[in-house]
């Protein structure tokens, strides 16, 4: 028996966009609604949101099963992190802030056993094993792990394309805020200079045959990586619908206050 079907990572490697939403509010309750909302990915954020490994590991339990398929991002892209989330039954990662090929290389060797890679035999004690009980993990994990690299600052942007030479990469987000705040631009993920960058990375990330992706929530920006042929878009995030709305209805419900 083999290691579960990446199915997101599949539709990555057939072309077919797919649309996502951030989970930043570190809960499964949270995790479960959104699973069944309707996204084809959720991003479980280990570098913004209180999250650690147990909050991780409860979201991939809900999620399991449900339409959305979990991407999580761990604070940033250190081996014995990366083992732990893999572990634990993350099979796609989104990793931050990479900026040179050889992390990129790093990268892949952590989420690739021995002798070809660095990422420790554990499936015994593991979720991502179930437990033991897919007795063919071992040798099936690997092709089963999409590997996500962020380029978000000006580094990045310059070894880009040697970032995207990198086998067994399986595509770049563009992180937008963190780009705009590298080019002077804190704050201004919308300024025309960091639009010009993001579009430009996402044509040469295609044009690499490597999977584009973003987190926008400017729905011009979305339709214009789509049309570029990014295939993961993230299209909202949680944490800022939920605060929206809960301060519009405190604002409506302020009203009856007066009388
Ligand atoms: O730089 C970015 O943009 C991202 O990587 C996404 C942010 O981390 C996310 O928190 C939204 O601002």
């Amino acid at each position: 028996m083999p290691a579960p079907k990446n199915t997101f990572k599949q539709a990555l490697k057939d072309g077919d966009p797919q649309i996502g939403c951030w989970l930043g509010l570190a809960d499964p309750y949270i995790a479960e609604i959104s699973a069944g909302a309707g996204f084809d990915w959720l991003l479980i954020d280990g570098e913004h949101a209180p999250n650690d490994l147990r909050s991780i590991v409860a979201q991939l339990q809900v999620i399991a099963g449900r339409p959305a398929h979990p991407v999580v991002r761990p604070p940033i892209g250190e081996v014995w992190m990366i083992k732990q989330l893999l572990d634990a039954g993350a099979q796609s990662l989104l990793v931050p802030m990479v900026e040179t090929a050889e992390q990129a290389r790093e990268l892949v060797a952590a989420v690739t056993y021995p002798p070809h890679g660095l990422r420790g035999v554990g499936s015994a004690l593991a979720r991502a094993s179930d437990f033991s009980g897919i007795a063919d993990y071992l040798t099936t994990a690997r092709d089963e792990i999409c590997l996500l690299a962020q380029v978000e600052n000006q580094k990045g942007m310059e070894a880009l394309d040697d970032i995207l030479a990198v086998e067994g990469l399986d595509g770049v987000f563009i992180g937008p805020s963190d780009l705009a705040a590298d080019m002077g631009y804190i704050g201004q993920a919308g300024a025309p200079a960091v639009k010009t960058a993001v579009l430009d990375a996402m044509e040469r990330i295609v044009d690499s045959g490597k999977a584009a992706g973003i987190l926008t929530l400017d729905t011009e920006l979305q339709e214009k990586c789509r049309d570029l042929g990014a295939t993961f878009i993230a299209t909202d995030i949680d944490v800022t619908l939920f605060a929206r709305n809960m301060r519009a209805s405190a604002e409506r419900a302020g009203t009856l206050r007066k009388g």
